[in-house]
């Protein structure tokens, strides 16, 4: 197989993991998602669904799945039983607010919990650099233990969205999308840990085509895409710390055109990521 062959090939390869389609009919990807949520807390018996809500399109989609999802399994057996909590996670006071507070109106959540991640974030990381230099290991730069907190952030918000799914018998979903999914964007064991994806196989994109058939606003369709995990960088875009846009991701996802440069990225972005799409690995038996 020549090199250009390989390339056709591994390109092809991750196409068809990410399983995005070139075009969506959009009311049937909502259906399509909201059946497997309900399949899904059916499967489990539990009975409620705890997700984060930010502001961004990513959990005012999944968010607004998730509540109609109970709608229809309370509406099926004529009883309350079912719920979505949407909780709100703020690092102390979220820049972005009005756009959470925009959400949670489109999502018209049942339950809405409000736990400041701020307290749990900075003990854990001041715990940890205390420890490290009382230990005499290498101090690092600023910067990179600013980004490592904003890690541990995205895990504070892990574990109050799990503990509120144990205290009521809930199932956490997660809002990975085959965009990010791609790039490995998102924190290992942080908003990548969840109990199922329900828009996983949809590029950045066709996330904002189901929020805006949903009937989300304008600008929660809109919105710009951030982590907003680092205290040095607030509100850092996403395709800035990408190195590529959306766009670009989404177009290579649909098996469209992309630029070379652009390409290269996403390549070299998905094979250094591998280990987070990976099972765990365990020796040989
Ligand atoms: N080759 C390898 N094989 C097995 N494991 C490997 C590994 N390389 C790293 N690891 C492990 O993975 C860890 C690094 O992964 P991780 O901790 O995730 O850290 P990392 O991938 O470096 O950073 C997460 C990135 O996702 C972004 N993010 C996070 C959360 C939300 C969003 C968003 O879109 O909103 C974006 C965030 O801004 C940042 O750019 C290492 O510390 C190590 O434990
Ligand atoms: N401040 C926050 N409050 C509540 N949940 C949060 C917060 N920040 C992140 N999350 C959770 O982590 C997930 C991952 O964040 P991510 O930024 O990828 O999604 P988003 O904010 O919904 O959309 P976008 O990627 O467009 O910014 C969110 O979907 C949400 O469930
Ligand atoms: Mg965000």
């Amino acid at each position: 197989m020549s090199d250009t062959q390989a390339l056709a090939a591994e390109i092809a390869a991750i196409q068809a993991e990410m399983q995005v389609k070139p075009e969506i009919d959009p009311a049937a990807e909502v259906q399509h998602r909201v059946d497997f949520i309900k399949t899904q807390l059916l499967n489990s018996g539990l009975d409620c669904l705890v997700l984060g809500i930010s502001g961004g399109v990513d959990s005012s989609t999944c968010g607004r799945l998730c509540q109609i999802a109970v709608d229809q399994l309370n509406a099926s057996i004529d009883e309350k039983r079912y719920r979505f909590i949407a909780v709100r996670l703020p690092y102390s006071v979220q820049a972005d607010e009005d756009d959470a507070q925009r959400a949670l109106a489109f999502i018209q959540p049942d339950v809405t919990l409000t736990i400041n991640v701020q307290a749990g974030a900075d003990g854990i990381h001041q715990s940890v650099m205390s420890a490290c230099a009382d230990a005499g290991l290498e101090s690092v730069a600023e910067s990179h233990a600013d980004f490592c907190k904003g890690n541990t952030k995205a895990r504070m918000r892990m574990a109050a969205q799990f503990q509120v799914a144990g205290l009521y018998r809930g199932l956490v979903p997660g809002t990975d999308h085959s965009a990010e999914n791609i790039m490995g964007f998102y924190t290992k064991f942080g908003d990548g840990a969840c109990d199922l994806a329900p828009l996983f196989g949809l590029s950045k994109r066709q996330v904002r085509a189901l929020a805006d058939h949903l009937g989300a606003c304008a600008e929660t369709v809109g919105k710009v895409p951030t982590a907003d995990l680092e205290d040095n960088q607030p509100q850092l875009a996403d395709e800035q710390a990408l190195g590529v846009t959306y766009d670009q991701i989404d177009n290579f996802l649909e098996g469209r055109e992309v630029e070379a440069d652009a390409q290269q990225v996403i390549l070299a972005t998905y094979r250094r990521t591998a280990h987070k799409r990976e099972p765990i690995p365990v020796p040989s038996a």
